[in-house]
């Protein structure tokens, strides 16, 4: 049985300010995120990923205020939370099966076999569990990531950039999948592809420069657009309003 909530949020954050680096990557950042799919948008180096880390309790704030599941303690908010890193460390000899039970492990949950083989089978791997990642492709790999992030069933679950090195129809199979994890849980995800968030996320996240600069659903991003902004579809060009980027066709 699960114990009823206390929190109206499961993620809450307060003018945080991040240093990755030297470099203050996030800068005054205040948002508040629950259950749904939280697309995590912004242009190279906005900070989403020094987010994201700061959100997995790997990085923490140099000020403001994070609370993460109504501030719960570290030890079991970390059995909560699932996490895909921008740059997925894995074992190559492990096979998927080893590797996702691995981190099961790591998060002290009980009946691990019956938990790993869900998740592989969630990510369409059921067919390769016993193989060693080293024989995996990228894209498969990239779906393993996706694996052992959903294996403890997370109240927060991150995953930065997971769909690059996915093909159209794995990105598909992915959206199917975010839309399921965000009915329970609170999931953020950050990317580069605005199609990704036009799909799956129930809202979005602007980052720009450190700074939040829209947080609204996907049709709200899309009527700040004209046709004076940079982009292929409403969305595109709401996200090039938003970010001031005209429409300058042959420019960079
Ligand atoms: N370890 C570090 N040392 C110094 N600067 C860093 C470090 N990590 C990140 N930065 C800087 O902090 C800023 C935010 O980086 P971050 O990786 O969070 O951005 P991002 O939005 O995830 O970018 P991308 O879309 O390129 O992945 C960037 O200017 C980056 O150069």
């Amino acid at each position: 049985m699960t114990a009823p909530t206390t929190y109206a949020w499961e993620i809450e954050a307060r003018e945080l300010r991040i240093k990755a680096g030297r470099r203050t990557a996030v800068d005054g950042v205040t948002l508040t995120l629950g259950r749904g799919v939280h697309g995590l948008l912004g242009p190279n180096g906005a900070g989403k990923t020094t987010l994201i880390r700061t959100l997995a309790t790997v990085l923490r704030p140099r000020s403001g205020e994070l609370t993460l599941l109504g501030g719960m303690e570290l030890r079991h908010l970390r059995r909560q939370v699932g996490y895909l890193p921008q740059e997925f460390g894995h074992y190559r000899r492990f096979t998927v099966r080893e590797f996702v039970a691995y981190v099961a492990w790591l998060k002290e949950m009980r009946d691990i076999p019956a938990a790993v083989q869900r998740a592989i089978e969630r990510v369409g791997l059921a067919d390769r569990a016993d193989d060693r990642m080293k024989t995996l492709s990228g894209g498969m790999i990239r779906r393993v990531g996706i694996a052992q992030a959903i294996v403890n069933d997370p109240e927060i679950l991150l995953l930065d950039e997971p769909t690059a090195g996915l093909d159209p129809a794995q990105r598909l199979r992915f959206r199917e999948l975010l839309t399921e994890l965000g009915t329970d849980a609170c999931v953020v995800v950050s990317t580069h592809l605005v199609e990704d968030v036009a799909a799956a996320c129930t809202d979005v996240v602007l980052l720009s420069q450190g700074k939040l600069v829209f947080q609204g659903t996907p049709d709200q991003l899309a009527a700040r657009g004209t046709e004076q902004h940079a982009g292929a579809s409403p969305l595109e060009r709401g996200y090039s309003a938003l970010l001031g980027i005209p429409n300058r066709p042959g420019s960079w």
